[in-house]
């Protein structure tokens, strides 16, 4: 784990000059200072990570990594744990909501089932995967991200990866089942209250990997967030600004933000998932959403909804004048 804690801790830095050549041009574009709001601050963002002045979106890329969980055993989902797989054969074939909104993002789709979709130990009774495995886990994920892209959009697919995405963040930001157990995928009341329970056996059993953001991970996580954590590094070592998706990949790059407290900075969140405790966890991460659809699909669906969104705000970027080039006054 060494060396992976080195290079979550040694970090490359957003490009100061494109940001403030972005801001300059900014405040010469006809409309009042910061009228277009977050759409401004997303454009600087862009433009400070890909080292670009004029940032570009032409090879927007979306990952979507799955996995299985063994913690299913425990009847912590409303769905069979063959829902993965299912739901994998469906992204191929172009069924999912995820095809569409890929292509109305101009994005491409790439889905990688890890770990052959063999589901993690229970992490009840064991940590979830050994370590080897974790690692195995994160430096797949880190392959999957290609130099070449402008901006990468998370997202996951894991019947069960609710459960453990609430007990990592409990773990990592302190708490109880209780306080991070949400409905995933549509639990009711008594189904949320009995996975708070297993979160609990799961945190009292392993207390100890509290002290580790890196162990919590491998301890109470799954192959595909590893998958996640590792493509977040990954993308930061090579400076490409990425949108994660909703409750769970936030959970997965969270260790990031805990092992350095700027680990996320080239990350904006796409949306608030209507599972109900990301709206602490997006706070725990200073991440603030850009939508807030009562979306709680995964699969990296609010992620490239935000693409349009960061298009928008592009386009009124390069495509505006200035107020001496359309001859509009400025302010008195
Ligand atoms: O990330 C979210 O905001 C989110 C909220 C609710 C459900 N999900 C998806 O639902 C699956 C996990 O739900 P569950 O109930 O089986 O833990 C997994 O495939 C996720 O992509 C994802
Ligand atoms: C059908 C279905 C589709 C999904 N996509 C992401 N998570 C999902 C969970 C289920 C159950």
């Amino acid at each position: 784990m060494a060396g992976l804690h080195a290079a979550c801790v040694d970090l490359p830095s957003p490009d100061h000059a494109a940001s403030q050549a972005i801001a300059a041009r900014e405040a010469v574009l006809t409309k009042p200072a910061g009228s277009l709001g977050r759409l401004e601050e997303l454009v600087a963002w862009l433009g400070a990570w890909q080292g670009r002045a004029t940032p570009s979106l032409e090879r927007v890329r979306i990952v979507i990594f799955a996995g299985n969980h063994g913690v299913v055993r425990q009847g912590v989902s409303p769905w069979p744990a063959s829902v993965t797989a299912q739901m994998i054969g469906n992204f191929f074939a172009g069924g999912a909501a995820i095809n569409q909104l890929a292509r109305i993002a101009d994005a491409t789709l790439t889905v990688i089932p890890m770990a052959d979709l063999a589901p993690t130990e229970d992490f009840t009774t064991a940590p979830a995967m050994t370590i080897p495995a974790f690692l195995d886990a994160v430096t797949a994920g880190y392959a999957a991200v290609d130099a070449d892209t402008d901006l990468l959009c998370l997202g996951e697919m894991g019947i069960g990866n609710t459960t453990a995405a609430a007990a990592l963040a409990a773990a990592l930001f302190g708490g109880t089942g209780r306080d991070w157990a949400g409905r995933g995928t549509g639990l009711d009341a008594d189904g949320v209250a009995h996975k708070a329970a297993i979160i609990d056996i799961a945190l009292a059993h392993h207390a100890a990997c509290r002290d580790d953001p890196l162990v919590a991970a491998q301890t109470l996580g799954g192959y595909e967030m590893a998958g996640i954590m590792g493509a977040v590094l990954a993308a930061r070592h090579r400076r490409i600004p990425v949108l994660l998706d909703g409750f769970v990949c936030s959970a997965a790059a969270a260790p990031l933000r805990r092992l350095n407290p700027t680990g996320l900075t080239h990350t904006s969140l796409s949306h608030r998932s209507a599972e109900a405790a990301h709206h602490a966890l997006a706070g725990f991460m200073g991440l603030n959403p850009l939508l807030d659809l009562g979306l709680r699909l995964g699969e990296a669906s609010g992620a490239a909804l935000a693409v349009p969104l960061l298009r928008a705000a592009l386009a009124c970027h390069t495509g505006m004048a200035s107020f001496a080039d359309a001859g509009v006054s400025e302010r008195t």
